[in-house]
Parts: C-alpha cells; structure tokens; sequence
C-alpha cells in the first residue's frame, strides 16, 4: 500500500481521501528539515502547502518518493529541477483557492482606501478619530494587474463590478483573452503611470522578481495603493517603505514577503502600511478545496497512474491510465531494446504509432520510451524525468502519429538515429495486452521481451541453432524461448532467447566464437 505524508497543516479531508482510496498516510506537521529528512525515506508521497520546503537535500533523502503534491497554487517551496531529475512527479492544485485570494486581494484594496485595520485599532482605543480617517472611493478609479491569469482574471471581474476601470499588464495575455475578461491591455510603464491602485497577480520568477523595483515605484502615479497577494520578492520592500513615508505612495497591504514567516520586516509601523500573515489562500471552503484536490490527484498517481496538474509530466486521466498501461509497458520495452543494441551516442529517436496506439494520448508512450531507451544511461530513469535527460542529452525527439492500416491492429516503432544510422524496433500488443516485438532492425522476429535474453546476429546456415542449442546446454543455461528470424535465406539471421539466468562474458565470447556469429549480446528487461 503507497504511503504519504503530509507535512503542513491541511484541512482533514485529504486524510480521509487518502485512506479511502488506499493510501496509507501520517499527519506529521512542523518537522525541522532535518527531522523531515529523518523519516521522507519511508514515504510515497508528500503533501504540503506553503511551509514545507522541498530541498535537493530533502529529496536525496526521500528515497522513496513518486509524487510531491501541493496543496495550493505556488510551487516556490519545491526543488522543481531536482524533483524532476530525481523522476519526482510535482503536482499542485490551480483553482481551488483562486477565488478566495482574489477575495482577499479585493478586501485589501477596501481595507486600503478606507484604512479599515488602522481606523478599528483607533476607535477600540477609545479615540474617535472620525476626521482621520478619510478614504477615497473606488468607483471610477483606475486597477492595474500585473498578472491576468487565474486569480488577476477573477480580481478583474470583481473590480468591474465594483465599477472600476481595469487595465493589465500580462506579456501572456491575448488581445482576446483581455476583450473576454474586459480588461485594456497595456505595457508596464503605462500601467505604473496610470493606476490608482496596483495589484500582483504574477508567480515569482527570473522576469518577474522585483517587478515594482525602486525604478518603477518612482513611476507610479502619486498618491497609488498597492496590493501583493502573490509572492513576496515581487516588490522591493526598502523601496516601498521609502515611497509610504515620503507620501507618494498613499498605502500599501501586503500578504506576503521576501522572507516568511515575516515575524520582523522593516515595513511593519510604517503609515498606511497593512499586513497579514500570507492569507490568501486561507477560507474553508479554499482549503477543503485544495485539500480534496490534492488528496484525489497524489492517490490517482500512486494508485491507477493518472497524472492531472503535474508540473514537470503531461497529463493522464485516470480513466486514461488503464488504457494505455499496456501501450507504455510495450513502448518502454521497445525503447529498452533499441537503447541496448545501438552502438554510439544516440542523436535522434522518432515514436511512430499505428492503428490503436495512434487514437491514444501520446506523451505518456513517449516517456515510456523514452524511460525505456535512457535506462542504459541511468538507473533512476523513469517517466517523468526520461524527457529532461533526453534534452540535457541533446536528443532530438519527434513524434509520428500514422493514420494508415498497418498488418497489426496496433503498432509502435521506434527509430533512433545514431553514427551508424537509422535503427528501427517495432512491436504490438497481443490480444491478451501482452507486448511482443515483431521486427527488430528490419528482420520480422516475434518474442516476448521479458527477463535475460540473449541476442544473436549470425549467418543463416545449417546447423546452427543446434551448434548454440549445444553450447548453452554444456554451459548448464535453461532456454524459456526461442525466437528466430531471418532478413533472407542465407542472409543475416537473428535469434532472441530468453534464458534463466544472465549472459556473462565468458558465455558471449563462446557464443561469438561459433562460425557464423555476427553479434553477440546480453538483454534484460
Ligand atoms: N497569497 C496567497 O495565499 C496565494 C494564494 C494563491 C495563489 N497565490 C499566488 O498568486 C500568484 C498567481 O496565481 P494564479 O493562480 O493567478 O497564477 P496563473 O498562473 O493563473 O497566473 C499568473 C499570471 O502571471 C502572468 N505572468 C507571468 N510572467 C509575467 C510577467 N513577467 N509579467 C506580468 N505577468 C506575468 C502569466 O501570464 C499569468 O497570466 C501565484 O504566485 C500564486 O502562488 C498566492
Ligand atoms: O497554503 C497556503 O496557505 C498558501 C497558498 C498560496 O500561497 C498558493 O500559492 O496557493
């Protein structure tokens, strides 16, 4: 039975989720990262939200671990390159918290242009401070997001109804995507220039970290609020306590920071400045939300292998899953196979499909092969990371779906391409789903690819078989199959045997001694 754990505060209905598909889990929140390093190793899965951090470090040690899952919506907290590398499928859930933070965002800009926190603090103090306290409307004025996806797009519809004018800076938004959400597009300096009030709807990366920099706070309309719900690092926090004490900036909420837990900053007691403790995402009904997400996603994966909102793998519905496991257990044989025989650095692999295996989803039978071909390369191949090891390799992959009627009624190829040329394995399934090869470097041979075999290239000629029939019986190796095929009578014959037990290199030399032997070659699957 797979086994998770989670490791930050989530609401109960992931365990319950958990336990009635199957999966076994432990609550173990608060852990040091050493603690946590102490027991990762046990474990199938991890899920978290924001606390955990998910390190290289944490990862070597979680020797175990298939599926990272996060409750939420950003992934900063988790090692993505090195999930990956190590075949870690990271998984989160987008939309279960989406409107709630766009809720929060908007109760910020309330809280903003009417100082709410800072007018309740006054009149609990028994002040009355009725003429401090003078907000601004929100009818008419003018929001600029920086970000329109998710959660920008739900801000946006909220601001509208509120009557504002929304203006968005976004490189990934379309003109038609901004027409639908009734938004006007615009590039950043007009942004800064012409909002009122700015809100953050970005993720944190390299372009988008200190987006509202010191340059561009300068730029801003005098008298503008801002609002982060999205990442801390997205604004210069020196730079936005500077422009509240000089006035030029009228007010600021944030729910998050550079460093969190934000226990000190710089910014807390600076006017018109307004916090809370990276709230976004935390209503109920968000965090059932995410949590039944998460929950049905990880055990999807460790139960049936469907992959849905994975970041570093394509998606397979679970429905999906049982279809093409057949399909991925043929198409990693294959590439097994072709990744075991070709000679010299591999340049290109091309998955040409067929009949049945064409209609499918192909990514999957891709990564399978792909699995399939780099295990020569490195044990801790799998599925998820076979497509970063191919591109680090510099691998050129392509994908051939067919449309013809072949003599199968389904069919995978695969071609790789390496210093000595193109080489082509192919195989079907059987109608009991079971893979079997059917051509191998041109020549028709049908077998089963399955534990230690030998593969033999020879001359075809009499008296063969029984010569190696005779060889590996003195040697005391059982033959479970035996698979011939030949490219003509006479011409180049290749012979595939399953045997119980590894060929060493005593038995190939001897193998490779009887007249006629081209190649001689141990396989496993
Ligand atoms: N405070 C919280 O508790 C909380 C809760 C949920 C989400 N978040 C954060 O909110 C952010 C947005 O979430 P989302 O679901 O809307 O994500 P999303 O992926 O749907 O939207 C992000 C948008 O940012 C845009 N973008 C990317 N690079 C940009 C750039 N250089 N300049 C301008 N725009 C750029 C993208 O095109 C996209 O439209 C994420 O960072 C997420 O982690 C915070
Ligand atoms: O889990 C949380 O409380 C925060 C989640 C939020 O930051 C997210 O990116 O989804």
């Amino acid at each position: 039975m797979p086994k998770v754990l989670i490791s930050d505060k989530m609401d109960p209905k992931a365990a319950e989720i958990f336990r009635a598909r199957g999966v076994e889990v432990d609550e173990i929140t608060g852990k040091t990262p050493e603690e946590l390093k102490a027991i990762i190793g046990e474990y199938d899965g991890l899920a978290i939200r924001s606390s955990t951090r998910v390190t290289q470090e944490i990862l070597d040690a979680a020797t175990n671990m298939k599926v990272i899952g996060r409750a939420g919506i950003g992934v900063d907290n988790i090692d993505i390159p090195a999930a990956s590398a190590k075949g870690v499928v990271v998984m989160n859930t987008p939309f279960g918290n989406s409107i709630t933070t766009a809720e929060h965002a908007i109760a910020l800009m309330f809280a903003l242009a009417r100082q709410l926190p800072q007018a309740d603090a006054s009149t609990q103090a028994g002040k009355w401070e009725k003429s401090k306290f003078m907000g601004v409307e929100l009818t008419a004025k003018t929001l600029g997001l920086i970000g329109a996806g998710n959660i920008g797009g739900i801000v946006a519809e909220r601001a509208l109804g509120l009557r504002m004018k929304v203006i968005a800076y976004d490189p990934f938004l379309t003109e038609e995507r901004a027409i639908e959400l009734g938004v006007e597009k615009v590039n950043l300096e007009t942004l800064l220039a012409r909002a009122d009030f700015i809100t953050l709807h970005t993720p944190l990366t390299d372009q988008t970290r200190n987006i509202l920099s010191a340059e561009n706070l300068a730029k801003t309309k005098k008298g503008v609020r801002i609002i982060n719900c999205a990442r801390g690092g997205l604004i210069d926090e020196a730079a936005l306590k500077q422009g509240l004490e000089s006035g030029h900036i009228a007010g600021a909420a944030l729910d998050v920071y550079a460093t969190e837990p934000a226990k000190e900053n710089a910014l807390f007691g600076t006017p018109n400045f307004i916090s809370t403790p990276h709230l976004g995402a935390s209503t109920t009904e968000a965090q059932v939300n995410v949590a039944i997400q998460v929950a049905e996603q990880m055990s999807d994966y460790l139960v049936s292998g469907g992959v849905t909102n994975a970041l570093n793998m394509p998606s397979l519905s679970a429905e999906e899953a049982p279809r093409l496991k057949p399909y991925m257990a043929l198409a990693e044989k294959l590439g097994s196979l072709v990744g075991q025989l070709a000679h010299g650095p591999l340049k290109s692999v091309a998955i040409e499909t067929e009949g049945a295996a064409a209609e499918l989803n192909q990514k999957p039978i891709t990564g399978a092969v792909l699995a399939g071909l780099m295990r020569s390369y490195s044990d801790t191949v799998n599925m998820v990371n076979a497509p970063f090891l191919a591109k680090e390799r510099g691998l050129d992959v392509r994908e051939v779906r067919h449309d013809r009627e072949g003599d199968y009624h389904t069919m995978i190829r695969v071609t790789v391409n390496t210093d000595e040329g193109d080489r082509s394995v192919a195989g079907t399934l059987f109608s009991d789903a079971a893979p079997r090869l059917i051509e191998l470097f041109g020549i028709k041979v049908e077998a089963d690819l399955v534990g230690h075999m030998l593969y033999v290239v020879n001359e075809d000629r009499p008296g063969f078989i029984g010569s190696l029939g005779s060889l590996l019986g003195e040697e005391g190796i059982n033959i479970g199959t035996f698979h011939l095929g030949r490219r003509a009578a006479g011409g180049e014959a290749v012979l595939l045997l399953s045997i119980d037990d590894n060929a060493g290199p005593d038995l190939l030399n001897k193998v490779k001694a009887l007249p006629g032997v081209k190649t001689a070659m141990a396989l496993a699957f």
